[in-house]
């Protein structure tokens, strides 16, 4: 199993390291454009090999993608960050140009990849690789919804005084920090709903602290977060590349599920050895409904922006 990361910057290298650690692909290759910066990467990550115990090989090189050819799935991470104070879908004009270069030189060299979109204003980017490369849907996954719920999951622990392995939840939505749907009628504690621990006002709280996740660590960090959202990604590369069928929430093209057309956005999927093996479709109450409505007026308005 042959895995590119694109994008040797905090989310890239954090999210090929998970992926050594986790010890399930035989090479990941790291691709940046500043010269050496991937090759560095690469060196220093190996050099954990014999402490961390795996045996991933991770090559990196400085945007050579012939290095890239014959992967099965690669992740893009290139593009700039948020600084405190901006939104995601502030990035679209510098990042917009770097993903479709990317993602139009990855397929060149490995034309049975999956890809999974990371770089910000995420769903768009995700939308701007499917009109750019016209690669069946099953293999274009935008990755957000695997980290919001992270966070959820982080925030419901936090007001249950719970450890967070007793918690579930799911957060469905656009990644901005207004679009998140996270569905705190379904979230659980050990398959109790956490509406019987938690008051309404409680748990409107952690709805609303899930949403504004990225910017909180954005503030104290200086730049965005990179550790949980490398985790997320590796989770979905190691359930691509292990055929897990596992449900993520995940940014992917709607034809008609969720009442939506013509837009990626989070809604969860099954994900396998094809990439999204199937789009799933839950009850949601009218108020969940009206939001994820919302949520979609907010993606399209930045889809807008797009020249396609
Ligand atoms: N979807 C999510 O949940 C999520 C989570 C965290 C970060 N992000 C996004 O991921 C992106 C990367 O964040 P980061 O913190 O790693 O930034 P970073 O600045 O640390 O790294 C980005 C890297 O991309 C490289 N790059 C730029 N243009 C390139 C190109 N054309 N080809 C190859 N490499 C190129 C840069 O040299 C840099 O090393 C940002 O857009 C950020 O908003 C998304
Ligand atoms: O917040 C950001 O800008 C980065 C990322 O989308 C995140 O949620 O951490």
């Amino acid at each position: 199993m042959k895995v590119t990361v694109v994008g040797a910057g905090a989310v890239g290298a954090s999210c090929a390291e998970y992926i050594a650690i986790k010890n399930f692909a035989s090479e990941v290759v790291l691709l940046d454009i500043k010269e050496g910066y991937a090759e560095g990467k690469a060196m220093d990550l190996m050099q954990t090999a014999s402490l961390n115990g795996f045996d991933t090989k991770i090559v990196g090189v400085t945007d050579d993608y012939s290095k890239t050819a014959g992967s099965d799935i690669a992740v893009i991470t290139s593009g700039i960050p948020r600084k405190p104070g901006m939104t995601r879908e502030e990035l679209i004009g510098i990042n917009a140009g770097i993903v479709k270069t990317v993602s139009s030189n990855l397929i060149k060299h490995s034309p049975n990849v999956i890809l999974i979109v990371v770089s910000n204003p995420m769903d768009t980017m995700t939308y701007l690789v499917h009109k750019s490369t016209g690669l069946p849907k099953n293999r274009i996954i935008g990755m957000g919804g695997a980290l919001d719920s992270a966070r959820f999951k982080y925030r419901l622990a936090e007001a249950l005084e719970a450890p967070i392995s007793d918690v579930d939840g799911m957060v469905i939505g656009g990644h901005s920090d207004t679009g998140m749907v996270p569905l705190t009628r379904q979230a659980t504690r050990n398959s109790i709903p956490v509406s019987e621990f938690l008051s309404n006002d409680r748990l409107s709280q952690v709805a609303e602290d899930t949403k504004v996740g990225g910017a909180t660590l954005t503030k104290l960090l200086g730049t965005s977060a990179w550790y949980a959202p490398g985790a997320a990604v590796s989770s979905l590369v190691q359930a691509i590349a292990c055929d897990q069928k596992k449900m993520f929430p995940c940014s992917v093209m709607l034809d008609g599920e969720y009442g939506l057309k013509d837009i990626c956005i989070g809604v969860p999927i099954i994900l396998g050895k094809n990439g999204i093996e199937k789009i799933v479709t839950i009850d949601l109450n009218d108020a969940e409904k009206a939001k994820m409505q919302e949520s979609a007026v907010g993606v399209r308005a930045t889809n807008d922006l797009l020249e396609v």
